[in-house]
């Protein structure tokens, strides 16, 4: 997808950002260039105190001279900006693609509000297309294994555990130390439920399905940029 129907996006979360804010940091090629953005905001004199959800991120921001906190440092933020790989009609996501899922959903969860940026290709009818990372720790992974492939025939889904490695064929490693297994299971009828069962598996640290975080969403498509849900709106 384009850069610029990205670009677009980040340019409208950009326009939010008010002096004094506590803002999250996603992860991704969309959320880079909000960062981008925000840098240059930062280089002109804006005031703000920001948290990566990874490492990469932090590695962008303290390069472009945006002040960093932690979420010890700084446990409540106003707003986060984030990427996602899938949103439905009622802002529910599928993150982690870019395998940070685990640190975005802490800060989303940090966070009064969580907007997502995204071109309009990540937009769905059914989450489920774009495989559901889910994040692991390694000790006991073939067990964990089956009983996450159980959850998911509990929830009415199905289809393969696929274990994420980098390029080179070598594991992938979060940035927390775990193993991501990517579900690829077409369609997921019921995300809730979905969630409920896997966060229930031991082993299990999180599942990329993202429900009641996001709070709205700017899209961009050929025709400009859509907003989703009460970009105002905090959650209780
Ligand atoms: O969840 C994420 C990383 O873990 C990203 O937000 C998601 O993968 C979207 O990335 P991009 O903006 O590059 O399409």
């Amino acid at each position: 997808m384009s850069d610029d129907l990205k670009k677009a996006a980040a340019e409208a979360a950009l326009a939010l950002v008010q002096p004094g804010m506590r803002l999250g940091l996603g992860t991704g090629s969309t959320a880079k260039l909000f960062v981008d953005g925000l840098g240059a905001k930062v280089a002109a004199g804006l005031d703000v105190l920001c948290v990566a959800t990874s490492e990469a991120t932090q590695a962008q921001a303290l390069g472009l001279g945006i002040p960093m906190s932690t979420l010890d440092e700084t446990p409540e933020l106003d707003l986060t900006i984030d990427g996602a790989d899938e949103i439905d009609g009622a802002l529910r996501l599928i993150k982690g693609g870019g395998a940070a899922l685990l640190r975005e959903k802490i800060v989303a969860a940090a966070s009064q509000r969580m907007i997502v940026i995204a071109d309009d290709g990540k937009q769905v009818a059914t989450l489920g297309r774009f495989p559901l990372p889910i994040e692991v720790v390694p000790f006991g992974l073939e067990a964990t294994r089956r009983a996450t492939a159980a959850a998911i025939a509990a929830a009415g889904a199905s289809g393969d555990l696929v274990l994420r490695k980098r390029p080179d064929g070598s594991m992938l490693l979060t940035d927390g130390g775990h193993f991501i297994l990517d579900a690829h299971l077409g369609s997921i009828a019921n995300p809730e439920r979905l969630a409920a069962l896997l966060n229930q598996v031991p082993g299990v640290v999180e599942s990329g399905l993202f429900i009641g975080l996001a709070t709205a969403a700017f899209v961009a498509g050929p025709a400009g940029v859509q907003v989703y849900g009460d970009v105002a709106a905090k959650r209780g």
